[in-house]
């Protein structure tokens, strides 16, 4: 046996006993992530995947070190820069970038959120931070759909075009933002606003969308406005055993009723319309009721809070405001609202074949046999920060035959479909990266 042939095999002797249990051995021993998590016949983009998954950068307190540590990590193998900005104390975005051959046209962002949701573990089947992959290949973990699972396959995507020695015209942003399922203030909300965004030159974006369960695939071009608000409703105190007048669950009953009755109209909308979607009608919920101090004490105020989700096409302000505003009056006197979330925002993403980027999306799509289905977001994403500094943005995420598990128990995706997010990236970054120059780009 050569020399070099007998020291490698005495290098794999040496590794293979000093192993943890557990552990299957890859052939491929040079790379240290393989030898880490790497489970023999698996893909390595599924391995990292479940790697990326088992970080904790879980609310209400996120691992982010440990998710910059694993950026760093991926910039280093890929060859890219990769570039910090701290956007707020312990909040910090980072944005790997894929020069292009003509780095003055406008870029292309794929952006993901590293954080995910709390987790009912006692409802889970297996522990949602482990990425156990069950016998058909199904891979649960908090964030295999919203949305560690765009991130990985953007890497990869990246990662495959690169070893094929591709080369693109734009310049491509990999950014990997904090703080997205809490509103997006100590990230994309921030971020946008920053010189450092716009240095990044950006014409045009892709972020998260949801899993479609048929065989077709979801794409957003805009978002409904989230509005939370809470009713204050302030009223005559005095003793329970007594008709007091003018109290405020008087008050609060009529402004519930105001709010819930319009549910009933808009719910009745979507279900008699086979063309509505959630995203095409405005959303009610009632989520949150405070006041009184004791059983025979009438309270001097009680509160009521709602989530509402309007559509980009309703007018916010002069019609969507005044309703808010009577209900309030009708209910009775010093009934008064704020906001925690107020989006005005309405700006959408063309979806006409005219446009460039839409049309590049769309025609790569169409080659690979995908039917896309449009609709507006019915929740809120960092897109509508990324939209509401006049860029287009669409929300994808390419999972389909797959049901929608955000924010659920036992949330989950199967490791064919991602990986065919894979290849679906792949041909999306070289149809985008390669839209030729056209006016925004001067
Ligand atoms: C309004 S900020 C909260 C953001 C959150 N996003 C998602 C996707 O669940 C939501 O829509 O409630
Ligand atoms: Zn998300
Ligand atoms: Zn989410």
């Amino acid at each position: 046996m050569f020399p070099v042939l007998q020291s490698l095999r005495g290098l794999l002797i040496l590794i293979q006993s000093v192993k943890p249990k557990n552990t299957q051995l890859c052939t491929c021993f040079f790379f240290p992530r393989q030898l880490k998590t790497g489970t023999m016949g698996e893909d390595s983009s599924v391995t990292l995947f479940r790697e990326y998954l088992r970080l904790r950068t879980v609310h209400p307190e996120p691992d982010y070190d440990a998710a910059l540590r694993f950026l760093d990590g991926i910039a280093e193998e890929l060859g890219l820069p990769i570039k910090k900005i701290e956007v707020c104390p312990g909040r910090v975005v980072s944005v790997m970038t894929w020069e292009g051959t003509n780095p003055s046209l406008k870029t292309i962002l794929l952006n993901s959120h590293t954080d995910v949701v709390p987790v009912y573990q006692e409802h889970w089947k297996y522990d949602a931070f482990a990425a156990v992959k069950d016998s058909e290949g199904n891979i649960f973990a908090r964030g295999t759909q919203d949305m560690k699972s765009v991130t990985i396959q953007y890497i990869e995507a990246v990662r495959r075009l690169k070893a094929e020695g591709k080369k693109l015209m734009r310049t491509i942003h990999l950014m990997f933002v904090p703080d997205e399922e809490v509103g997006g203030h100590k990230g994309m909300e921030t971020f946008v606003k920053l010189p450092e965004f716009q240095e990044l030159n950006i014409g045009f974006a892709l972020d998260e969308g949801l899993a479609n369960p048929g065989e077709a695939f979801t794409v957003f071009y805009g978002e409904r406005n989230p509005w939370w608000i809470t009713v204050r409703c302030p009223g005559n105190p005095g003793h329970g055993s007594r008709f007091v007048e003018n109290t405020a669950a008087e008050k609060l009953r009529s402004i519930i009723n105001s709010f819930l009755d319009f549910r009933e109209k808009e719910k009745g909308r979507l279900n008699t319309s086979e063309c509505f979607t959630l995203g095409d009608v405005t959303t009610v919920n009632m989520t949150m009721v405070k006041g009184g101090v004791a059983y025979n004490v009438i309270p001097a105020e009680m509160d009521v809070s709602f989530d509402l989700r309007i559509p980009p096409t309703v007018n916010l302000q002069v019609c969507f405001e005044e309703q808010i505003k009577q209900w309030c009056k009708e209910a009775g006197e010093g009934i008064t609202y704020d906001f925690a979330q107020k989006h005005m925002n309405q700006n959408m993403t063309s979806t006409d074949e005219s446009d460039p980027w839409w049309n590049a999306f769309s025609t790569t799509c169409k080659a690979m046999n995908m039917t896309l289905e449009k609709e507006i977001f019915p929740a809120a994403t960092d897109s509508r920060f990324i939209r509401a500094v006049g860029l287009p943005a669409i929300g994808f995420s390419p999972m389909n035959r797959t049901p929608i598990l955000l924010h659920d128990h036992n949330e989950f995706l199967n490791e064919q479909v991602f990986l065919k997010g894979i290849q679906v990236y792949e041909r999306l970054v070289v149809a985008l990266a390669n839209v030729p120059a056209m006016t925004c780009d001067a």
